[in-house]
């Protein structure tokens, strides 16, 4: 494959952006080599600006649960924009983005808008504290949450794929508020409670992980953390921005049926376009300026294209069974990955959960941090590489999510395996 377009890109960037990215996951520093630059994409395929073709499971990191330039995506943006793209005062399309999420979500009674996940989960935690009168916050060793002060301690995603989970920058006395306990451990989380749960304010979970590659919650565990929250009058904030109209319509909160007191999201409400929002219980959300005290704000926030954005993607995952086909296809792909790698005797598992899923270079099962961590990162990297040279882009490190979209059909799916089949007989 030819890059030279994209290393030429790559190296006028690194003069004047820091890593010559806008944010560090598309370095492939982890990976290795360099990143390629996208010309375009267009349903399940991105292609870069040397015209080479790639599968993408990457999805933008996934908000394109629907396919890349989705022609009703398409239309509501040109039909909206050509209206005025940002007005600084209210627009009907928010309101009904707002109606949308609580009829969708009902533990979000309401609902604000903000640009990024980052912002919904900052202002999430601004709530909890606010309206508990407390300060500390718990989160889960790998979990990510944004690059928001208080979430950059033994943090997944980039932080964990850099080593860099402890942010300088970050002072130690924002820190110290963020206690982090091992996802999937019941007792440590009983522990800390008891310990110190009347200084909690709230506890924030990615309830499944998606940013220390891909970890389903053990049965009840969930349910556990729930009833800590409430008994010691913590808020349980579910951070939805990943698995957020993905792993069920209504998110892991309707795929466990456990009601958060505050929930994020971000990437598919936008359905491509810069996009946040929190929401969550009525005495709670009250409290946000100008209806209560607890001020957050946003010039660009409920922007009219990108609600319409995100509008025409929810609309297209409304549809009813889009959810149960979701799964089907990320089961096949799976199955798919997990026979070829046997087949070729090499130590590999998966795990799933509707439209996403985690690869790893050791036998499972695969429940905790430890257990990702412990998977085989240097043959991921070189699996990578090989599964790109055959036009299938995977996150570009071993420790995020895949995504599968509506439109990674059959056709594309058998590619995939056919191309690990070559690339695992590589690895030897
Ligand atoms: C679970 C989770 N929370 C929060 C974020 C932050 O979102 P953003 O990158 O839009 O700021 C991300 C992804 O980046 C995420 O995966
Ligand atoms: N799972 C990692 C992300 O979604 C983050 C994307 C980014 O930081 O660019």
């Amino acid at each position: 494959m030819n890059h030279e377009r994209s290393h030429a890109l790559f190296s006028r960037a690194r003069e004047l952006i820091p890593g010559g990215v806008n944010s560090p996951v598309r370095a492939f520093k982890s990976v290795g080599g360099e990143p390629f630059f996208a010309q375009s994409a267009q349903g399940a395929y991105i292609v870069d600006v040397d015209g080479n073709r790639y599968v993408d499971y990457v999805g933008s990191w996934g908000p394109m649960i629907a396919g890349h330039a989705h022609p009703q995506v398409l239309a509501a943006v040109s039909e909206t924009m050509v209206n005025g793209l940002s007005f600084g005062v209210p627009n009907a399309l928010e309101v009904t983005m707002a109606e949308r999420i609580a009829q969708i979500v009902p533990s979000c009674e309401m609902v604000r808008m903000v640009n990024s996940g980052t912002e919904a989960t900052l202002s999430a935690i601004r709530v909890a504290r606010g309206a508990t009168g407390r300060t500390r916050i718990v989160k889960f060793e790998g979990c990510y949450h944004g690059h928001g002060d208080s979430f950059l301690v033994k943090a997944g995603s980039g932080v964990m794929t850099l080593g860099l989970p402890n942010s300088p920058g970050v002072p130690s006395a924002l820190a110290d508020l963020t206690s982090t306990i091992p996802y999937n451990d019941f007792d440590a989380a009983t522990k800390l409670f008891d310990e110190i749960g009347s200084e909690i304010a709230g506890l924030i979970i990615e309830p499944i992980v998606g940013n220390a590659n891909c970890i389903l919650p053990r049965d009840g565990y969930l349910k556990h953390l729930r009833e800590l929250c409430t008994k010691h009058g913590a808020l349980l904030i579910f951070d939805e921005v990943m698995t957020g109209f993905r792993v069920a319509l209504g998110g892991a909160q309707a795929l466990y049926g456990i009601t958060p007191d505050l929930s994020t999201f971000g990437k598919i409400i936008g359905g491509g376009m810069p996009v946040g929002a929190y929401g969550g219980r009525r005495d709670l959300m009250e409290q946000i300026a100008p209806s209560g005290p607890i001020y957050q704000a946003g010039t660009l926030s409920g922007n009219p294209v990108a609600m319409a954005a995100g509008l025409a993607t929810l609309d297209l995952i409304q549809v009813p069974g889009f959810h149960t086909e979701l799964e089907r296809r990320t089961h096949v792909l799976c199955d798919g990955l997990e026979a070829a790698a046997r087949d070729a005797g090499i130590a590999f598992t998966t795990t799933r959960a509707p439209g996403m899923f985690g690869l790893y270079f050791r036998e499972g099962p695969v429940e905790t941090f430890e257990d990702a961590k412990a998977s085989d990162t240097a043959r991921f990297n070189r699996f990578f590489h090989a599964m790109l040279g055959r036009g299938v882009y995977l996150a570009p490190s071993a420790f995020e999510a895949g995504f599968v979209s509506s439109v990674h059909g059959d056709a594309e799916i058998a590619h995939t395996i056919d191309a690990a089949r070559a690339s695992f007989a590589e690895l030897g």
